[in-house]
């Protein structure tokens, strides 16, 4: 798929994509992301950027880190799930108030050095060049400070990749059939199969110039972080 078939899927099924995310995780994605934040290095006063934002549940999560002081930006190229993450906070009254950017995150318009901390949830596996993501990531943050990227993996256990496949094909894909989605969420399997491993993703975020990378698998590794300074 390329990047105009991404922005695509992402903007059908934004009305769907909370409901279901909590559904199907049993409300554990809030866990994940909560740990992404922590790990982000995230604080008050800080200037945070999340990035793949979608409908900004981890933008919202540093805005509570960042506090009044902090300021927080979220950028996401799909202008319907920007939409959803603009009336949340909106609801939410959210103080200060986050920035909104829709732009590819392959092509940032931020500063050189500008953030204290960068999450990015479910974004590394959908972008089009993962070495350049991370390129872009390093550019934007401040020397000494860290990003925090949690996506989906396949696990190393062959009995819990038997259970994610299993879990994927009889109850995530039939629950977003009953929903009309059914292309949109048969795509996670193969993008599973294409992404890099914890490994794989340290060595590419050496090679984007970062100073240290670790990747913590979480949830049996069906997820995973990697955290990685500049
Ligand atoms: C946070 C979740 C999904 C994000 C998400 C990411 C994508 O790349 C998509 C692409 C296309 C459509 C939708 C998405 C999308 O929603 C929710 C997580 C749902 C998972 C399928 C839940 C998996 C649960 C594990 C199998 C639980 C195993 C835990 C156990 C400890 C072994
Ligand atoms: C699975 S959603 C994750 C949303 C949110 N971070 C979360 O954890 O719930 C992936 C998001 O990445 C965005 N995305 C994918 N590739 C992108 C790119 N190159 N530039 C900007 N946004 C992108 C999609 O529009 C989508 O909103």
């Amino acid at each position: 798929m390329n990047s105009d078939h991404i922005q695509a899927l992402f903007d059908r099924i934004a009305p769907v994509y909370d409901e279901l995310n909590h559904g199907l995780s049993f409300g554990m994605h809030r866990i994940w992301k909560q740990m992404t934040v922590k790990w982000s290095g995230a604080k008050p006063g800080d200037t945070c950027l999340d990035l793949c934002c979608g409908s900004g549940d981890l933008a919202q999560m540093l805005s509570e880190k960042a506090g009044r002081t902090g300021q927080v930006y979220g950028v996401d190229f799909s202008a319907a799930q920007l939409e959803v993450a603009r009336d949340r906070s909106e609801r939410r009254c959210i103080k200060p108030p986050i920035h909104w950017i829709q732009s590819d995150v392959l092509n940032l318009p931020l500063s050189d050095n500008q953030f204290d901390c960068i999450t990015m949830g479910y974004g590394l596996r959908n972008v089009v060049d993962i070495l350049s993501s991370l390129k872009e990531i390093h550019r934007v943050l401040k020397p000494g400070s860290k990003a925090a990227i949690l996506d989906m993996h396949r696990p190393d256990s062959a009995f819990v990749r038997t259970f994610q496949q299993w879990y994927l094909d009889e109850v995530v894909v039939p629950a977003a059939q009953r929903m009309g989605f059914t292309e949109e969420y048969a795509y996670i399997a193969p993008s599973l199969d294409k992404f890099p491993t914890g490994r794989e993703q340290v060595r590419l975020a050496e090679q984007a110039g970062f100073t240290t990378a670790t990747h913590y698998p979480i949830a049996g590794g069906t997820m995973g972080v990697l955290v990685i300074t500049k």
